[in-house]
């Protein structure tokens, strides 16, 4: 744990987040099962950190979290392939995505971006930082997050649709990422509203845990 990519925040240029690619969730919100990986971006600003409050923006009514597996990027990769691109991995955290869903479904009615539901300040509360090599199969561990106590989301990673070297593959072919970019990779069934006063524990079972308040 002492690898200089613990400070990966700092040196991170974008966070880039898979959609839909836990086929229960896609499901959950009415979408359909993507056929290629669907990308989006949040700023470095969304970053906070445990001690920081999860805040809704300005006129969200309907607060969503999203835990994520966060792939932390080691080497900078441009039009990598999928069978090095395990190579580019300096290491994991978990992240819930923050969503304001009453803005997604207005941007998706509109045909409009959804960088207001998904990249405003604080969007992106994200957990410690743990070297690949004490996840030698990031296919093979387990995400949850808990709302006041009660398990909310608990997945295996293994049913993602589109796995991390393909993600990486594709992610690359157009934006190349950076020494601590993050890519988060889509989040499984269980996203719910969330409210002042709630307390959000995420991580990887037995390896990463973080825990935030909502004010
Ligand atoms: O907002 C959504 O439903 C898409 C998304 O971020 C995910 O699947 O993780
Ligand atoms: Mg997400």
């Amino acid at each position: 744990m002492s690898s200089s990519l613990a400070g990966f925040r700092n040196l991170a240029t974008k966070i880039v987040c898979v959609g839909r690619n836990y086929k229960d969730h896609a499901l959950e919100l009415g979408n359909a099962i993507p056929k290629k990986p669907m990308l989006f971006v949040k700023t470095v600003n969304s970053f906070i950190v445990e001690g920081e409050p999860i805040v809704a923006p300005p006129g969200c009514q309907n607060l969503h979290q999203e835990v994520e597996l966060g792939v932390v990027i080691g080497k900078r990769a441009s039009k990598i392939t999928k069978s090095n691109a395990m190579d580019y991995i300096g290491g994991y955290t978990v992240a819930l995505d923050m969503t304001a869903r009453d803005f997604q479904d207005e941007a998706k009615k509109a045909g409009a971006p959804w960088f207001m539901a998904k990249s405003f300040d604080g969007s992106c509360p994200i957990g410690g930082f743990l070297e690949a090599s004490a996840i030698p199969d990031p296919h093979d561990v387990e995400l949850y997050c808990k709302i006041n106590g009660k398990d909310q989301q608990r997945c295996r990673t293994n049913v993602m649709i589109f796995d991390i070297p393909t993600l990486l593959e594709y992610t690359t072919q157009f934006f190349t990422l950076e020494v601590g970019d993050v890519v988060l990779t889509g989040t499984p069934a269980g996203v719910t509203r969330i409210n002042p006063g709630d307390v959000i524990e995420f991580g990887l079972t037995d390896k990463l845990e973080s825990k935030f308040f909502v004010k």
